[in-house]
């Protein structure tokens, strides 16, 4: 909880203020039992009325004073909490934006998501409360003992009873709920995790008749996320009952003892009330004490999930002084490169040495899960090598910056992902200042510009989240476009044309060639017509390369590709 309070340092004046405006109106509030004191025991038993009305005024002025100080309070409390939220949120958002994938991968993206919003919510929470209550409840508390004790001593010994009462109740209380706060944030995790998953796969959901499936997945998340939050909330149920009855119970006290004293003579009414009123504002004082303490353990639970993500250092670091390479033509070159998931036994791919060169392209193809996506995956980064190295340029990838390297590269992923916005500005997530002209031209080798054109509002035509009012063929030639519109060195293609028919796949690929003469190419592919043309073909297996060269010569070399070609002849033959 600590180590994330340093983002509170832009708001200290803040704190200040609050500190000064919540001494100031807790002193005014002390001060009312005293001169209500004054009231009765002076102006009243000596039928006093300017006195009183004097007093009166007095108590009228504090009172008002006190309420103009509490809104202070609570506006700079406010205003402090949600700043410092919103502080907390960009750093972790940031963070998380330098994680590798396997980063990501590790603390999961619900779980990212419920510590970006839920947690620091709770945290935010605590904060408007410590602000509001911890300075006014500890001087209440103090303030309260000593008046209270200055104005009767001997009725003050009750205290010694119910505050340490009260102080027992509260531990036991927190003790039993501070497990069950961690327990609460994990179940969101949970829940939004399934909600994700929901949303994100809802036609597949559908499509399989799983809703009522997915509906008991949610409802079982759901029920665990009630009974935890009931057995916290009962647990909290308890706070207060016992402290109501343990207040009750000192008053009975005080009032008894007090009227005692009163008939003995040897104190008067107005003390009395005014004892009172001091018990009271120290036994509130507790009750709020005992809420940070209730409260501070969840936000603490929090604070620590957040800590996790901001502590967490990113395996992949960019290097102080980066290198640049001389020659900027774009050739990529593997060096005995080994990559292994985090936690998995094999590695995805092993050993791989081979050089895609500028102006040539190298296609990669082998079966699902040979680690075709994982090798590329390997070069902008998204991943760092085990061991091994890639280099580019002659330059080892490690020893660029991230963003010089990757500004190299235009990357096409194997599914497409297209934000909200305009078809315009979806092709100028790969060059932000690209003209009207450049757009138009990616679109046009990308073969997508008859589509655009074809809709009424053409590249303004507005995308729905995720692409979702586009075909996978035009979502994939608009994520071909954005790659194009950069002009890159480099391009990746994972099986980026999978999704389109044989006339179109070749009409882009013809296109291509001719656009992108001098750049890097590399290809991943199913198909074998879409890499018989490459200049070299890399056959993986398993994670290992099988064989490289040209289609004639893996044909006369290598079975496993002389498999795909034959597999892949059969199923031509039999559509
Ligand atoms: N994020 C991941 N975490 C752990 N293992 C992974 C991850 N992604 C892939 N793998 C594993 O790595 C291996 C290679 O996967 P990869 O996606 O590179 O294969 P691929 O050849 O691209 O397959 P496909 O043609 O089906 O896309 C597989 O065994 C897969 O299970």
């Amino acid at each position: 909880m600590l180590t994330i309070m340093k983002f509170l340092k832009p708001y200290r004046w803040q704190i200040v203020f609050i500190i000064l405006f919540t001494l100031g109106g807790t002193t005014l509030e002390l001060l009312l039992p005293t001169l209500m004191a004054e009231v009765v025991d002076v102006g009243i038993v000596n039928s006093d009325l300017p006195y009183i009305l004097q007093t009166g005024g007095w108590m009228i002025a504090c009172a008002v004073l006190a309420v103009i100080f509490t809104v202070a309070v609570m506006f700079f409390s406010s205003k402090t909490a949600l700043g410092f939220s919103k502080d907390v949120r960009r750093s972790l958002f940031t963070k998380v934006e330098s994680f590798s994938l396997q980063e990501v991968e590790k603390v999961g993206t619900a779980s990212l998501i419920t510590r970006t919003t839920n947690d620091i919510k709770q945290v935010q929470d605590v904060l408007n409360m410590i602000f509001n209550m911890m300075t006014r409840a500890p001087l209440m508390l103090l303030g309260g003992i000593i008046l209270a004790v200055m104005r009767e001593p001997s009725l003050s010994l009750i205290f010694l009873a119910s505050l340490p009462a009260l102080a027992l109740t509260i531990i036991l209380i927190s003790r039993k709920a501070i497990p069950l706060f961690k327990v609460l944030q994990k179940k969101t995790d949970r829940l939004n995790l399934i909600l994700r998953e929901t949303l994100t796969g809802i036609r597949v959901v559908r499509g399989f008749n799983r809703v009522e499936y997915e509906k008991k997945r949610f409802n079982e998340a759901n029920e665990q996320f009630r009974d935890t939050g009931i057995k916290v909330n009962r647990i909290i149920a308890f706070v207060f009952p016992l402290m109501m009855l343990i207040m009750n119970f000192t008053n009975i006290a005080i009032v008894w003892l007090g009227a005692v004293r009163i008939d003995n003579g040897v104190m008067q009414v107005g003390n009395l009330m005014a004892f009172l009123q001091y018990a009271a504002m120290i036994l509130m004082s507790l009750v709020m004490l005992s809420m940070a303490f209730i409260m501070i353990p969840r936000a603490q639970a929090s604070a620590v999930r957040i800590n996790e993500v901001l502590q967490l250092s990113p395996d992949m670091k960019n290097p102080d002084e980066p290198e640049t390479e001389i020659a900027a033509a774009g050739t990529v070159a593997f060096q005995n490169v080994t990559f292994r998931y985090n936690g998995a036994e094999k590695a995805a791919v092993e050993n791989i040495s081979f050089k895609a060169e500028a102006g040539k392209t190298t296609a990669i193809i082998g079966s699902t899960g040979s680690g075709k996506t994982t090798l590329i995956q390997l070069i902008p980064r998204f991943y760092d090598v085990e061991s091994g190295s890639i280099a580019v340029d002659g330059v080892d990838i490690r020893k660029m910056s991230v963003k010089h390297l990757r500004g190299k590269i235009g990357y096409v992923p194997q599914r497409a992902v297209l934000f909200s916005g305009t078809i315009a500005e979806n092709v100028r997530f790969g060059k932000e200042d690209a003209t009207d002209q450049e757009v138009a031209a990616a679109l046009e080798t990308a073969q997508a510009i008859d589509f655009v054109t074809e809709k009424e509002q053409g590249t303004s035509t507005a995308v729905s989240q995720g692409g979702g009012n586009l075909s996978g063929g035009q979502k994939q030639r608009l994520s071909i476009a954005r790659a194009l519109v950069r002009k890159p060195d480099i391009y990746i293609f994972d099986d980026s044309f999978s999704a389109l028919d044989y006339k179109t796949d070749a009409k882009l690929r013809k296109a291509l060639k001719e656009q992108t003469k001098k750049a890097t190419f590399i290809i991943v592919a199913q198909r074998v017509n879409t890499v018989r043309d490459a200049d070299q073909i890399i056959v993986l297996n398993e994670g290992k390369i099988a064989g490289i060269g040209t289609h004639q010569e893996l044909l006369e070399s290598c079975t496993i590709y002389q498999e795909i070609v034959s597999s892949q002849r059969t199923e031509e033959e039999s559509a």
